[in-house]
């Protein structure tokens, strides 16, 4: 019996050792049906570690991973995508048999297969690629063939480690969409990525992982909270004068950044500039970007510590 409730993932007192060494302490999350979950961290924090555990591909050391209420096993019968991060199909063979196969694979039909490789091929801008062997196409083109057979069959789980790596930004833009589709069509997504102005347009909840555990979790505005603060760029004439209402986080060129605390009243530091003398020509308050935030979470790793 399927246990049909709004959780599609659910992760709970994870931990894995490799070894003598911890790479996931103590990780709980779920990942509710329909949304775009945003699995963020440095580099080696444990996010491909957790997705293959997820996947039953490693063995957790202590706690549960479930998908639709029980561990993953491909006789369950869930619809599931998977772009890993290290990439790689059979390259010696025209790309629509590739797709074709993959398309097979996933229970299509053959023309169903093929009808829905040719759009997608089209909607990616390789239409006029249909016929092409695999190895003759770009890196990047490569890659949208990638996540095509990830994302054929209408997936209910779509786990994409890094999905616009390598891209430039006008085809980031296409991979984007094409994620958007596929969560329009149905999809929960899983996602690894660094790149926060995706965290910020694609995902309805994140988690960051620290030291094995969960530094972060919730949505995008969560997190902004849950880090206090937001940012005000003044654009001024005169120096800012220091004051406990805010910090200089940048300045110079006539323009500033002011980190100030959470629900600091922005009206007051404006009275404040303008009574110090400062010449205030823009002053705009903002929520702290993520990318502040996960340099303030990971910027101090590997660096010495301060005396
Ligand atoms: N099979 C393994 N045996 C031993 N150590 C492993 C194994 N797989 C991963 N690790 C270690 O676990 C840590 C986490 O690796 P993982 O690949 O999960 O990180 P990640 O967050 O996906 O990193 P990245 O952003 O660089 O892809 C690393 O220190 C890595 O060396």
């Amino acid at each position: 019996m399927s246990i049909l409730t709004d959780v599609l993932v659910d992760v709970d007192r994870f931990r894995m050792d490799f070894g003598k060494t911890t790479v996931i302490r103590d990780l709980s999350f779920q990942i509710r049906r329909g949304e775009t979950f945003g699995f963020l961290g440095s580099n080696g924090s444990g996010k491909t570690t957790t997705i293959r555990a997820l996947l039953g591909i490693y063995q957790p050391t202590s706690g549960t991973l479930l998908i639709n209420g029980r561990p993953f096993s491909p006789e369950n019968g869930e619809r599931l995508g998977y772009l890993p991060e290290e990439r790689g199909l059979y390259k010696k063979e025209p790309v629509i048999d590739i797709m074709v196969y993959f398309g097979r694979l996933k229970g299509l039909g053959r023309q169903a297969a093929r009808k829905w490789s040719l759009d997608y091929l089209g909607r990616v801008g390789l239409a006029d690629k249909e016929k092409t062997r695999l190895d003759k196409l770009s890196g990047g083109q490569q890659q949208k063939i990638q996540l095509g057979v990830t994302i054929m069959n209408d997936p209910e789980l779509l786990i994409l480690d890094e999905p616009t790596k390598g891209f430039d930004p006008i085809n980031r833009r296409l991979v984007m969409d094409v994620i958007d589709q596929s969560k329009a069509a149905g999809a929960t997504v899983l996602m690894v990525t660094h790149q926060m102005e995706e965290v910020e347009r694609l995902c309805d909840r994140v988690i960051l992982l620290k030291d094995g555990t969960a530094r972060a979790y919730g949505t995008v505005e969560e997190v902004q909270d849950q880090f206090g603060g937001a940012t005000i760029r003044v654009e001024h004439t005169g120096a800012i004068p220091p004051s406990p209402l805010y910090q200089v986080s940048r300045g110079g060129m006539g323009e500033a950044k002011l980190a100030v605390a959470n629900g600091t009243d922005s009206a007051a530091i404006l009275r404040e500039l303008i009574e110090a003398g400062v010449e205030v020509r823009g002053f705009t308050p903002s929520r702290r970007s993520l990318d502040d935030i996960f340099i303030e979470i990971y910027g101090s790793e590997d660096q010495p510590e301060a005396p």
